[in-house]
């Protein structure tokens, strides 16, 4: 039986990094970039900041106007200006001037350096007295000094992020160019299914993969294209399929991956076009019956119906190719109990963390992969490598978070 030839989580890897999924690129407005990738290298068009500032609230002077100056001994100075937020002085510094400055307000010319208000006191409306002296360049940010006109600012490859629109924002960019969101086309197989919201009668169940993998193309970046609920019959899996294939840059089915009766999906994979099945058993609990093939450039996912693994296989195979990858967050614990392993399969066990004094106490969550239940108690995944047969109570285990986008 074909899947029996099972392949290592390796070896999927490397059928998967050979995948070139390319959907294009699209030019957008900043905000809607925020976690879409980067289509190109950005270059400042300025210096930031634009001109020298001031970091705080006080008076723009020439160092040595008021080197020495202390409470007891205060140095005078002539006030030229007092600069409103937001515009540039029309003054420059002579030896013994000064301009009243806001944080982040223009310097003038000639000044170096800022006092802090409250070192100084004012003794008319044109003339300060300076009670400590400043070393140059003191409260100043130098023009170009957070990042130099024509320097690269975010590489193409590179996520978008919350505070780099704030930056590109600062700096006057309001379009980006981002590589397009991956469409990525869902057909549920089974005779047993019906849409969720619909009434069902005792032996159907209503089709959960359908909008739990939607919802995870939503959350990492991808387009969900929904062909819904396909019976299982071959020549409905395969025109479907076939549709889908044309419209989408990657298409997943559920279900039908094992070897029943009624199992079509590697067969309408076969028979639409080549290469075909690629791998068909992954040394992997739960997933094992995963089928994963290419149709002319289009990758096509079999996951199995069983929802835990629908979701487990999405995450670690789909994912990595919808262009927005985050490292997985990760967290060491310490196992609560046993858990046996038949080995030569890699096991991904549900788990719940809690912590226990200054402990992260890890608790195996012994889940069959059809028990959805388990996709919202467990906090994550601990891995039991292939040619282990368990791991021990005590042990230390790394713990794959959940991951919320
Ligand atoms: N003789 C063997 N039988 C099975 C083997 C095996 O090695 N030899 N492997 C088992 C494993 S492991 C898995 S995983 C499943 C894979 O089954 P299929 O991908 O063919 O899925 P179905 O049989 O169609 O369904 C399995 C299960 O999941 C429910 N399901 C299906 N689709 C959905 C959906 N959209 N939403 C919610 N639940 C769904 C379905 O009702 C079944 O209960 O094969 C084992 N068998
Ligand atoms: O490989 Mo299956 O998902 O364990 O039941």
């Amino acid at each position: 039986m074909a899947f029996l030839n099972v392949k290592s989580v390796e070896e999927v890897y490397k059928v998967i990094n050979s995948f070139k999924v390319n959907p294009g690129e699209q030019i957008v407005d900043i905000v809607d970039a925020v976690g879409k990738t980067l289509a190109e290298d950005i270059y400042s068009p300025y210096d930031l900041p634009q001109f020298n500032r001031s970091a705080v609230d006080g008076y723009a002077v020439r160092w040595e106007d008021v080197s020495g100056a202390s409470e007891s001994l205060p140095s005078l100075l002539e006030v030229i200006e007092r600069l409103e937020m937001g515009t540039a002085p029309t003054n420059e510094l002579k030896p013994g001037s000064c301009v009243e400055v806001p944080t982040g307000g223009m310097l003038p010319k000639n000044a170096d350096s800022v006092v802090m208000v409250e070192y100084t006191e004012n003794f008319s409306d044109h003339e300060v007295g300076i009670h400590k002296s400043v070393a140059s360049g003191e409260n100043v940010i130098i023009k170009g000094e957070d990042i130099k006109k024509g320097e690269v600012i975010m590489n193409k490859g590179d996520q978008v992020l919350p505070e780099s629109i704030n930056l590109l924002s600062s700096l006057g960019v309001t379009k980006v160019s981002i590589v397009k969101p991956v469409r990525v086309g869902i057909i549920s197989t089974g005779d047993e299914l019906v849409e969720t919201g619909e009434e069902w009668c005792l032996g159907e169940i209503p089709n959960s993969n359908g909008p739990g993998l939607m919802a995870a193309c939503k959350l990492w970046g991808g387009i969900p294209e929904y062909y819904g609920i396909v019976k299982d019959q071959f020549n409905d899996v395969k025109s479907t399929l076939k549709k889908a294939v044309n419209e989408c840059e990657i298409v997943l089915l559920t279900g039908g991956t094992s070897v029943g009766k009624k199992d079509y999906v590697a067969e309408a994979i076969e028979s639409i076009g080549t290469p075909g099945v690629l791998i068909h058993g992954i040394a992997l609990k739960p997933g094992k019956p995963t089928i994963i093939g290419q149709i002319d450039n289009t990758p096509v996912f079999g996951l199995s119906g069983n929802p835990v693994s629908a979701m487990l296989c999405f995450k670690l195979f789909v994912r990595p190719l919808l262009n927005n990858y985050t490292e997985e967050k990760t967290l060491i614990g310490y196992l609560n109990q046993n858990i046996p392993s038949a080995g030569g399969r890699q096991d991904y066990v549900p788990v719940k963390v809690n912590q226990v004094k200054d402990k992260i106490e890890v608790k195996p969550l012994f889940a069959k992969s059809n028990s959805i239940g388990v996709l919202t108690k467990m906090d994550g995944y601990i891995i039991v490598p292939i040619h282990s047969e368990g791991l021990a109570k005590g042990e230390k285990v790394k713990i794959y978070l959940k991951e919320r986008g």
